[in-house]
């Protein structure tokens, strides 16, 4: 086996809104909080919308490629695999735009990637290793939204209905599907699905391994 030049591995887990892409990132980082990894969620890079009124705000379509910074995601993921810590940008849901504070972000040794549109980029699918897409029904995403926006966003359930049937379906449909073509694996049941957590973890330790990249013991430095 030839060693080559030590540089982070790189998955994009993408998947509709509800699908379980959050449930499988944490399931990867736990069966490989051995190594130094992170966790970079594309939901951070919402555009910068500090300079719209509240209400224009919340009448932008959250589920269109232009709704996201893929230059900025694309140029600090860049940094990440050169081993430079980024300032990683803080979304905040109940003010609809990014906060004014960011986050260090160390260098890690895997990067898991997440996000509804991440495979929809060719530069960003370019930088990835492996890419996945967890393929959950759409009512079961619908049932998971509405509980998880009621309690942890805010919403309320006529609005949920109302964003979920003007933008989330159709977008789903219309961007988030079709990247499916793209992905190495589809996993069905996300989470829950621990055959594909098994090969995916298996798959990236052997990657780790060919680049050099090293187990850490007791990595307390691992962040999500
Ligand atoms: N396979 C599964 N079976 C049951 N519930 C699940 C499963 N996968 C995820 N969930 C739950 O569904 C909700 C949405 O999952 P999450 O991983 O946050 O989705 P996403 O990141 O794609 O929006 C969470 O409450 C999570 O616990
Ligand atoms: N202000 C916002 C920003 C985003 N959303 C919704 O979040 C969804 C993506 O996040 P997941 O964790 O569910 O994958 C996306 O479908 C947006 O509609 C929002 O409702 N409000």
């Amino acid at each position: 086996m030839s060693i080559q030049k030590k540089r982070p591995v790189v998955i994009g887990i993408t998947g509709g809104s509800g699908s379980g892409k959050t449930t499988v990132a944490r399931k990867i980082f736990d069966q490989l909080s051995n190594f130094s990894i992170t966790i970079i969620q594309q939901d951070s890079y919402y555009n910068d919308q500090t300079n719209m009124s509240m209400a224009d705000r919340k009448s932008v379509n959250y589920d269109h490629p232009m709704a996201f910074d893929f230059n900025l995601l694309i140029d600090q993921i860049k940094h990440l695999l050169n081993y430079e810590a980024i300032e990683k940008p803080v979304y905040d849901y109940s003010q609809f735009t990014r906060s004014k504070q960011t986050i260090r972000q160390e260098p890690r040794d895997v990067i898991i990637l997440e996000g509804i549109l991440i495979l929809d980029d060719e530069r960003l699918r370019d930088l990835m290793d492996i890419k996945v897409f967890v393929d959950t029904d759409d009512d079961i995403r619908l049932i998971r939204r509405i509980e998880r926006d009621t309690k942890d966003r805010g919403r309320s359930l006529d609005n949920i209905i109302h964003q979920y049937l003007k933008t989330v379906k159709p977008m789903y449909h219309q961007f988030v599907e079709p990247t499916k073509r793209y992905a190495d694996l589809i996993v069905p049941e996300g989470g829950e699905n621990q055959v594909a957590i098994d090969l995916l973890t298996t798959k990236m330790r052997s990657i780790l391994m060919q680049r050099g990249n090293k187990e850490i013991k007791n990595n307390f430095d691992s962040t999500i």
